[in-house]
């Protein structure tokens, strides 16, 4: 039986932040990770870090199989990187095997290298062991060799002639303006009636019209209901938004349908951790689970799923321990998020639909990306953005940029957002000329 002050499963963001900290203040910590290739969690590994490599060398012509290449380099030495890091400290342990709850305060972890068990008890534990991919139950789907996720698809050498892609969302998007961009003929299957059904008409128009431009078919209401197999390609069966059933030749398909909590292994039950409709621990605001000393953080938890939320799930745990314990999730207002589209898509706040259906009087400002000078140098004149505030107050309630460096952008507003600035203030600032961010100059000038 080995003790310590605080047990961590998982070397996710949260996880390997949390680490970190509590090492650096002399506790004894132990960090729990099921697998070598996995160290610095999903995110280095297997998602944000090896797709955005891929964007950018697809963006800049790179051909698939270096792309590739370049992408395994990035991330085992972002990897190497991350293990030295909580190795560096003495009072981390790092622990390579999986772990499965005993009681609510032992977890057994079967060790990988040496196929022992060992018994670890704690004071504190932090349960961080992400999501997976969704499969859905489609006939012919788990069966087929040309079925991928976004995981195994990334380690394929080979582009892909035609990929047929299962879903619409955050990954479907960006899987496909990648690999259109690669030179793959790509179809996004989404079984919603229409594609980013969040979005404003014009903002939706103004993305689909790039997509398409670049190769990329959308069929929307679609409900696909087999994978068949073949020799040379399989085929996607499916029943389309007027009820025709339509048969698609894919060299690969990727299933891009949501994630799901990993929770299988840990043997929840006999810590008596609860979980809600989804599978998804239940956690409070403070992220502790129905048993006080058990936190959940990251994607397991059921909260957004990104990287910088997994990070804030980390200081909210940090200001429990060693803060006033005041921060909540409930702080969290005005996330931003980007998806990596050809140009970007980075979003904050309220769109125009939204916020007038919670009863808002609101001004709108519109603007195409080709009106800012510094897109015309980049030669990416492709997109739109778009600003709402609201009447009388002048205060900042969304913006949606679809442009070059949009990811970057949209973090100032968010901050003048956070900040309770008005447009005014953003309208009239000092940028540096020529860049992306000086186009609020304008975008606030249409108001
Ligand atoms: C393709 C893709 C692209 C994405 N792009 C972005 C992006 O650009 N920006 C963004 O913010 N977010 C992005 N995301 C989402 C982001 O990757 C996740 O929200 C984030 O990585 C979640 O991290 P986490 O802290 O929950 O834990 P994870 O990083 O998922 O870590 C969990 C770890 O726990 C380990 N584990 C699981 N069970 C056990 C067990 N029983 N014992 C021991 N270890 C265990 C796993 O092996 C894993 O290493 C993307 C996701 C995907 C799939
Ligand atoms: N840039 C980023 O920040 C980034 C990038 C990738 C992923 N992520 C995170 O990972 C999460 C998971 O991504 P995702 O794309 O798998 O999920 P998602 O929830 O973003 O999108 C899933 C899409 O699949 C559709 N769908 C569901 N079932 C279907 C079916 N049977 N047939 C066809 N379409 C179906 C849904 O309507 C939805 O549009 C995201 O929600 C996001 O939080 C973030």
């Amino acid at each position: 039986m080995r003790h310590y002050q605080a047990l961590i499963i998982g070397f996710g963001k949260a996880g390997k932040t949390l680490a970190g900290f509590l090492a650096a203040q002399g506790w004894q910590v132990a960090l729990v990770e099921q697998s070598a290739q996995m160290y610095g969690g999903t995110c280095i590994n297997i998602a944000c870090i090896p797709t955005k490599s891929l964007v950018h060398s697809a963006e800049t012509g790179r051909p698939y199989a270096e792309a590739i290449a370049e992408k395994n380099r990035l991330t085992s030495f972002l990897r190497g990187r991350n293990l030295a890091n909580l190795t560096s400290h003495p009072e981390a342990t790092l622990l390579l095997g999986q772990a499965a709850f005993v009681n609510e305060r032992q977890v057994r972890v079967h060790l990988l290298e040496t196929d022992e068990e060992v018994l670890v008890e704690a004071d504190h534990i932090f349960i961080n062991t992400g999501a997976v991919p969704r499969l859905p139950p489609i006939p012919g789907l788990r069966e087929s060799q040309r079925v991928f996720t976004s995981t195994s698809l990334m380690e394929q050498t080979v582009l892909p002639e035609r990929l047929v892609i299962i879903g619409g969302g955050f990954i479907g998007l960006e899987f496909a303006s990648m690999y259109a961009q690669f030179g793959a003929a790509v179809t996004v299957l989404e079984s919603g009636p229409r594609l980013l059904p969040h979005e404003d008409e014009d903002m939706a128009a103004a993305i689909r019209q790039m997509l398409e431009s670049k190769g990329i078919t959308f069929l929307e209401g679609v409900q696909v209901q087999q994978i068949e197999p073949g020799i040379a390609h399989d085929t996607v069966v499916l029943q389309d938004a007027q009820g025709a059933t339509q048969r698609l030749s894919a060299s690969a398909v990727l299933v891009a349908v949501g994630r799901e909590p990993v929770v299988a292994s840990l043997n929840l039950p006999a810590a008596g951790v609860t979980q809600d409709a989804r599978g998804f621990i239940q956690v409070n605001e403070r992220l502790q689970t129905n048993v006080p000393h058990i936190w959940a953080l990251g994607d397991v938890n059921g909260g957004p799923q990104f990287t910088y939320i997994s990070l804030d799930d980390y200081r909210i745990v940090r200001d429990q321990l060693f803060g006033a314990g005041q921060r909540t999730t409930a702080d969290r207002q005005h996330v931003a998020s980007t998806v990596f589209l050809t140009p970007p898509l980075a979003h904050v706040g309220l769109r125009e639909r939204e916020a007038r259906a919670q009863g808002y009087q609101v001004r709108v400002a519109t603007m195409p990306a080709a009106a800012i000078t510094r897109a015309q140098v980049l030669q990416e004149p492709v997109g739109l953005l778009k600003a709402v505030i609201e009447e009388g107050t002048g205060r900042i309630l969304g913006c949606t940029l679809f442009c070059a460096d949009a990811g970057e952008v949209i973090n100032t507003v968010q901050l003048a957002m956070k900040a309770g600035v008005r447009y005014e203030v953003l309208r009239d600032n000092i940028y540096i000329h020529p860049s992306m961010t000086e186009a609020l100059n304008d975008l606030f000038g249409k108001v």
